[in-house]
């Protein structure tokens, strides 16, 4: 019997090198022209973020062609639901997940108008399946049902003048109620909160998930994406650099003065010193707050900054190696101080958080900047459990 298992790992092999040295003689051939077209729906899969990474062009092919080979046998089929998916951020975040050929089938739910949003981006010529759910206990169940991630963006947002507490009372009831759902019809998913104050709902969907003995750290992730898309575009106008060449860390919580970006690791120490870019990082969302007068924050960046992490975590579930983001999870790194999430680099895998990074080497001005951090950040989350223990879902 020839063993093909290894015929076909050598065929791979050899269609990898020969791949990696025809097509990066030829800058237009459409497999290569490609990797760089992140807006084409014929890419293998929709990740404008990718160059964040500074994959070269090799890795790129190659980890493409690995995917190909990994997708052929072995793929998932991935069902992807938005709660809050009529919203400002909901709307366009659920068009990025349409076009990412990963997600296989697409959930819209919100209390108002998601059946309306997924007959309009069910016409949007990609494979997935779109489909909208009813307002009702029933609808969010069946919307939930077999998710694979859950991204939550339901609530309100701010307005000027209002820091991201005051948020508190109006979005945490919504996140409590919509992480029973989710604890109960779907509890294996991964969930994504995008809802503020991101410090304190994260901490109240665990409260939530272990109530009903669901509870799994490793699925729980407070999104903070933006804050480091912010971090590496301000740095890039700066320098005058491409955005993609400055992947900037930016480590704490997802709320002014517990925003902690680490300039001193990046490829430009000295703006460790830069208090104005500092603060730039950490108020970037009241930016977006007053320019929009009254109308919202942000929506746009914050969905494609939603869409870039769960691109990663459908990499990271379809086998692709070394995906790092930076997400606001259940985390060992303060725990001795009370602070039981954090943010930092997280390589992600099939199951959710593989490994947690330790922040690394800080200077003398960031170590400031986490001192004052831990403290917002340590009252930020219990106030999220407080709330959940005299107001448990019900
Ligand atoms: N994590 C982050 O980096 C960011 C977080 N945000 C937060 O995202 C949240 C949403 O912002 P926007 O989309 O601009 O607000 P929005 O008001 O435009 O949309 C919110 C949507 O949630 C829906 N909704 C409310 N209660 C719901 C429930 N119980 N179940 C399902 N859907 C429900 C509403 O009907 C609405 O369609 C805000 O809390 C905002 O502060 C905003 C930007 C960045
Ligand atoms: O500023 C806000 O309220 C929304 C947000 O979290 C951000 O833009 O980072």
């Amino acid at each position: 019997m020839p063993d093909y298992t290894r015929s076909c790992a050598v065929a791979s092999c050899c269609r990898a090198h020969f791949v990696l040295t025809t097509y990066k003689k030829k800058p237009h051939h459409p497999l290569r022209r490609n990797l760089f077209c992140p807006a084409s729906p014929q890419s293998q899969s929709f990740r404008p973020w990718t160059n964040s990474f500074n994959l070269s062009l090799d890795t790129m092919l190659a980890s493409r062609i690995q995917r190909r080979a990994f997708s052929a046998s072995a793929r998932n089929l991935s069902k992807v639901a938005v709660l809050g998916a009529a919203g400002g951020i909901g709307q366009p975040l659920s068009l990025l997940l349409k076009l990412n050929t990963r997600v296989t089938e697409l959930a819209l739910y919100d209390i108002r108008g998601g059946p309306g949003v997924a007959a309009d981006i069910s016409h949007v010529n990609t494979k997935s399946t779109v489909k909208g759910y009813d307002p009702t206990p029933s609808g969010l169940a069946a919307a939930l049902k077999g998710s694979d991630i859950v991204l939550i963006p339901a609530g309100v947002p701010r307005k000027p003048g209002m820091d991201r507490d005051d948020l508190f009372n109006t979005n945490a009831s919504i996140v409590r109620d919509l992480a029973k759902a989710v604890a109960e019809s779907a509890p294996e998913a991964k969930l994504l909160i995008i809802s503020n104050p991101v410090n304190s709902t994260v901490p109240i969907c665990a409260e939530v998930f272990k109530a009903r003995g669901v509870y799994n750290p490793k699925k729980l992730f407070g999104v903070t994406t933006l804050d480091v898309v912010r971090a590496s575009r301000f740095v890039s106008e700066i320098k005058g650099t491409d955005p993609k060449d400055e992947n900037i860390t930016v480590i704490g919580g997802h709320s002014g003065v517990t925003i902690v970006p680490l300039f001193s690791q990046s490829n430009h120490p000295e703006l460790s010193s830069n208090a104005e870019l500092v603060k730039r990082v950490q108020f970037g969302g009241d930016e977006v707050v007053n320019a929009k007068g009254g109308a919202g924050s942000a929506t746009l960046s914050m969905a494609f900054a939603g869409a870039r992490m769960a691109d990663a975590l459908l990499r990271a579930a379809d086998g692709e190696k070394g995906v790092i983001e930076p997400t606001f999870v259940d985390s060992p790194l303060y725990k001795d101080r009370g602070i039981d999430f954090f943010s930092t680099n997280v390589e992600l895998g099939p199951d959710g958080v593989k490994k947690i990074f330790p922040i690394g080497e800080i200077d003398a001005n960031e170590k400031l900047l986490v001192e004052a951090c831990l403290g917002d950040l340590e009252k930020n989350i219990a106030k999220g459990i407080t709330f959940v223990q005299q107001n448990p879902a019900n």
